[in-house]
C-alpha cells in the first residue's frame, strides 16, 4: 500500500484570517487569549482539510515564521530579548517585528526598544524567514511546549500526526554568526537538544518525524557534508522514525549522502529533482521509506495524473510499502482553495489546483495505485481532459508573440551610446544638482486607498470615482514632494495593489485570482498573478497615470515599471515552456510601455528588478545561464530609448558581490539599492568593480518606523562617497514607502533632503 502525506499546509488561511487576527492583536484590538484560540481553530480547520492522508503535518503552523518557531524550540533567542519579563508570545513577536522604544511606553525600560530579527528569503521563494542569530557562546535549551501542545490538539482530534521540524544542519546553515564565529562549531552543542526533542516526541507517542534538510539540494562543501554524517549518526538511536525531507531542487552530487544517512525515510522533490528518481530507486535500501514529491508545491497547475501514474506504477511494484507520495514541498507557497474563486474564467480555472485541490490529486493517485486506476476512472478521465484542453488551448498560444520573439536581435538589447555619452546628454537636459534626491516609487498605501480599490472591485464604486480618488492621491503625493524639495519625483503607485499583480492584470496571457493569497512574511501576503499563455500588451498600462502626475509639476516625474525578471519570479508561471522564453515575452511588453512613456514626454523611467537575485538557481553552477537571459530581458526593455532618456532600476534584499558583473551589464543609468542596514557595506561590490553608472545607496530602512536623522544620513553618504565617486551618487531610501504611514514618511524624507543639501555644500565642491 502506497501511503500519502503532506509536508506543510498554508497557515495564513483561505481568506487571510491569520493576517487579520494578528494585526488586530498587534493593534491592541483583541487579547492574547483570543489570538491563541483563533490559532487553534485555524489548525483544526487545516487538519480537517487534510483528512484522508496517512500522515498530516503538525508544527507547520506558525504565528509568524516557522524558522523563528524553531529558534524558540531550541532556546536560541537573540541576547537582546532574553531579559523579557512578559509573555513568551509577546517576546516572539518582539523578535519578529522589533519594537521601538517609543512604541512601548507601558513596558519596563529593560523590555522596550528592540531591533527586529533580520529577514531573508527562504531559498528561491518569495517567503521570508527570520534569520537565527548565533555567537560562539550560543547555548541551546529545549522548549518543546509549542510542538507538544499542538500534538496533543491533533491527537484529541484523531489526526494521524507527523511533527515537522527543521533539521539541525539546515538550521545552522540558515542562521548568521553575529560575531563572525564559525557557526558549524555549534553542532556538538545543538545535537543533544535535538535528541532531547525527539525523545520528547517519542514519549508523546509519535511514530514519524519529518525533519527538513532542504540545503541538501544546494552545493555543499566537505565540512557541511560531514556535518550531515555527524548529525544523523548522533540522532540515529532516537525512538522515532525520521523522514528526512529535501525540496526545491535536485540532490545531484548529494544523492549518495542523502540516501545513506541513518534515517528511516527520505523525501525528495520529484518535480525539480526529477532526474534523481531513477538513481534513487536503483539503489534504494530494503528497510527505508522513499517519499516522492510528485505534486508541484510551487505552482498552481493541475498535475497530469495519468502521466504520473505511468511512471509511478512500476515504482510502486518495486517498493511496495516503502513508497510514499506527497507534494514536492510544503504547500505554504500556494493559495489554499480554488473553490473560493468565483470570477476566474471557467476554462482557466479548470486547469488549476490550489493546496486543497493538490491534496485531492494525491488521494486520487493513492487510490489508483492501491486499488487500480478503475477505482478512480472518472477522476482520471476528467484530469486527462483538463490537461489536454490546456495543452491545446488557442488562448495559450499567440502566433504574433512567437513571431516577435523570433525577431529579437542583439541590437534590440543595446542602448545607442555608451553610458558616458548618455550621462552628458541627460545631465544637460535634467540639470539635476549633485547628490540628487529621489524615492523608490511607492508612497503610503493608506487604508482609504485600499478601501476605495476594494469597493471599486466589488462594484460599490464606479470607475470614474475610483480614478478620481487615485488622481487625488497622486496629486497629494506630488504636492508633498514639492514641499519636501525632492529632485526627481514619483507618482506614488496609489493605483497599484501590488507591483507585479498590477501588471499581470493588464497583460494578455495572465489570469488573476480573487483570494489566491500567499504569505510573504508575517502577516504580509501577495497574490501572485497566473501567467498561463503568451504575453502581450493590449494597451498602455501606466502612461495615463504617469502623464497625469507629470502634468502637475515641472520636476522630472519618474515613470515606474516592474521589470520582466521580477514579474516572472513573482508570478505563478506556465510550466510548458522555458522560463527564459516567458521572460523575453514579458520584456517585449515592458519595452513597448517604456517607449510609450518616452513618447509621452517622460524623461526618467525606473524599471524595478527587486527579484532578480531571488531567481538565481540554488546551484551556483547554473547561475550564469540564468543571469544571461535575465540581464538580456532587462536590456530588451531599455534598448529602444533615446540617449537622453534616463533609465533607473531598483533592487532590494540583494547581496551584490557575486553578481556585480551582471548588474553592471544591465547598464541602467542609475541603480537604487538597499544598503542602510548593512552600513553601506553592500557598496563594496560596486567599489571593487569600479561600477561606472549612477548609484543610489539607500540611506534609511523603510521597514522600520524610526525616523533617521540628517546627521546619520550624511554620515552614511560620506561612507558611500569613500567608495564611489560623489558625482555618481544619488540619495534615496532603501525601498518603496508603501508599508509606511504619511506621518513617518514626511519627517524621514525631510531629514533626507536636508542631508543632501548638506552634502552638496561639504562634499559637493571637493568632489569634482
Ligand atoms: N509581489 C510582491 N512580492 C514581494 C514584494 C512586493 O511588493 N510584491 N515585496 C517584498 C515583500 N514585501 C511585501 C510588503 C508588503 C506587502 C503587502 O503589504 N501586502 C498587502 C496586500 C497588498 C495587496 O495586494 N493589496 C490589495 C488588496 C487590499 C485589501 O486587503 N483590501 C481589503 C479591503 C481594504 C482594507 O480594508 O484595507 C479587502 O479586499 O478585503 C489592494 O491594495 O488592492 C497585505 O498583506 O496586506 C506584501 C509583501 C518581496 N516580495
Ligand atoms: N517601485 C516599488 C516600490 O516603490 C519597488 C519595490 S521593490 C520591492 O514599492
Ligand atoms: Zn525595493
Amino acid at each position: 500500500m502506497t501511503k500519502i502525506h503532506n509536508l506543510g499546509f498554508p497557515r495564513i488561511g483561505a481568506k487571510r484570517e491569520l493576517k487579520f487576527a494578528l494585526e488586530s492583536y498587534w493593534n491592541g484590538e483583541s487579547s492574547r487569549n483570543e489570538l491563541e484560540t483563533f490559532g487553534k481553530q485555524l489548525r483544526r480547520r487545516h487538519w480537517q482539510a487534510q483528512s484522508g492522508l496517512d500522515w498530516v503535518p503538525v508544527g507547520d503552523f506558525a504565528f509568524y515564521d516557522q524558522v523563528l518557531d524553531m529558534s524558540f524550540t531550541l532556546g536560541n533567542l537573540p541576547e537582546r530579548v532574553r531579559d523579557f519579563h512578559g509573555d513568551a508570545l509577546d517576546n516572539y513577536f518582539r523578535v519578529a517585528r522589533g519594537r521601538s522604544a517609543q512604541s512601548a511606553p507601558e513596558a519596563a525600560a529593560c523590555c522596550s526598544g528592540v531591533a527586529a530579527g533580520e529577514m531573508t528569503k527562504w531559498f528561491d521563494t518569495n517567503y521570508h524567514y527570520i534569520v537565527p542569530e548565533f555567537t560562539a557562546a550560543t547555548e541551546f535549551k529545549l522548549d518543546a511546549s509549542r510542538l507538544l501542545e499542538q500534538l496533543a490538539e491533533a491527537k484529541a482530534q484523531g489526526i494521524a500526526a507527523k511533527p515537522v521540524i527543521i533539521g539541525p544542519v539546515t538550521y545552522l546553515w540558515l542562521g548568521k554568526a553575529k560575531d563572525d564565529s564559525y557557526k558549524l562549531a555549534l553542532l556538538p552543542k545543538l545535537l543533544p537538544v535535538y535528541a532531547e526533542l525527539l525523545e520528547a516526541l517519542a514519549n508523546a507517542g509519535v511514530e514519524w518525524v519529518q525533519i527538513d534538510e532542504p540545503i541538501l539540494v544546494t552545493e555543499l562543501d566537505a565540512v557541511w557534508q560531514n556535518a550531515f554524517h555527524t548529525a544523523y549518526q548522533h540522532l540515529s538511536d532516537c525512538q522515532v522514525k525520521l523522514l528526512l525531507a529535501t525540496y526545491f531542487g535536485q540532490l545531484a552530487e548529494n544523492l549518495g549522502l542523502a540516501a545513506n544517512l541513518p534515517v528511516a525515510g527520505l523525501h525528495v522533490d520529484a518535480i525539480n529533482g526529477r532526474d534523481d528518481v531513477e538513481a534513487l530507486i536503483a539503489q534504494w535500501p530494503a528497510d527505508k521509506v522513499l517519499s516522492l514529491g510528485v505534486i508541484n508545491g510551487r505552482n498552481i497547475w493541475k498535475t497530469d495524473l495519468n502521466a504520473v501514474l505511468d511512471s509511478l506504477e512500476p515504482i510502486a511494484q518495486q517498493l511496495g510499502e516503502r513508497l510514499w507520495l506527497a507534494p514536492s514541498c510544503s504547500l505554504l507557497h500556494v493559495p489554499v482553495d480554488l473553490d473560493n474563486e468565483q470570477k476566474l474564467d471557467a476554462e482557466i480555472k479548470s486547469w488549476l489546483a490550489f493546496a486543497k485541490q493538490k491534496l485531492g490529486e494525491l488521494r486520487v493517485l493513492a487510490t489508483a495505485l492501491n486499488q487500480g486506476r478503475d477505482a478512480v476512472k472518472a477522476e482520471l478521465d476528467a484530469n486527462r481532459a483538463a490537461i489536454e484542453a490546456r495543452r491545446n488551448s488557442a488562448r495559450v498560444n499567440n502566433p504574433a508573440v512567437k513571431a516577435a520573439l523570433a525577431d529579437i536581435t542583439p541590437q534590440l538589447a543595446r542602448r545607442k551610446s555608451s553610458y558616458a555619452e548618455r550621462a552628458l546628454k541627460q545631465a544637460a537636459l535634467l540639470k539635476l544638482p549633485k547628490f540628487p534626491t529621489t524615492t523608490i516609487g511607492s508612497f503610503p498605501q493608506t487604508s482609504e486607498i485600499r478601501l476605495a480599490r476594494s469597493q471599486f472591485k466589488s462594484g460599490k464604486l464606479d470607475e470614474a470615482s475610483y480614478k478620481d480618488a487615485m488622481r487625488g492621491e497622486i496629486s497629494r503625493c506630488v504636492r508633498e514632494q514639492e514641499a519636501l524639495g525632492l529632485d526627481v519625483f514619483v507618482h506614488g503607485e496609489a493605483e497599484r495593489n501590488d507591483m507585479v499583480e498590477y501588471f499581470g492584470e493588464q497583460l494578455d496571457g495572465y489570469a488573476f485570482s480573487q483570494a489566491g493569497w500567499v504569505q510573504s512574511y508575517g502577516s504580509r501576503c501577495v497574490k501572485p498573478p497566473i501567467l498561463f499563455g503568451d504575453i502581450s500588451r493590449p494597451r498602455p498600462m501606466t502612461v495615463e497615470w504617469i502623464g497625469y502626475a507629470q502634468s502637475l509639476t515641472d520636476k522630472p516625474m519618474k515613470g515606474m515599471l516592474t521589470g520582466p525578471v521580477t514579474i516572472l519570479n513573482w508570478s505563478f508561471v506556465r510550466d510548458d515552456q522555458p522560463r527564459s522564453v516567458t521572460c523575453k515575452q514579458l520584456a517585449l511588453a515592458i519595452r513597448a510601455e517604456v517607449l510609450d512613456l518616452e513618447k509621452a514626454g517622460i524623461g526618467v523611467i525606473q524599471i524595478d528588478e527587486a527579484a532578480l537575485r531571488e531567481g538565481l538557481p540554488l546551484r551556483q553552477s547554473q547561475w550564469q545561464a540564468y543571469l544571461d537571459w535575465a540581464v538580456e530581458s532587462f536590456r530588451i526593455t531599455t534598448g529602444g530609448v533615446a540617449d537622453e532618456t534616463q533609465i533607473h532600476t531598483h533592487m532590494c534584499y540583494s547581496e551584490f558581490n557575486d553578481i556585480i558583473a551582471a548588474i553592471a551589464d544591465m547598464d541602467a543609468d542609475a541603480i537604487t539599492i538597499e544598503t542602510s542596514r548593512s552600513d553601506m557595506e553592500l557598496l563594496d561590490a560596486f567599489e571593487h568593480f569600479n561600477y561606472p553608472n549612477g548609484i543610489g545607496p539607500g540611506v534609511y530602512d523603510i521597514h522600520s518606523p524610526n525616523i533617521p536623522s540628517e546627521q546619520h544620513i550624511v554620515a552614511l553618504m560620506c561612507k558611500a562617497a569613500e567608495r564611489i565617486p560623489a558625482e555618481q551618487l544619488w540619495v534615496n531610501p532603501d525601498c518603496g514607502l508603501k508599508t509606511r504611514q504619511w506621518h513617518e514618511v514626511i519627517p524621514a524624507l525631510t531629514q533626507m533632503v536636508a542631508a543632501a543639501k548638506t552634502l552638496r555644500t561639504t562634499l559637493g565642491r571637493s568632489a569634482t
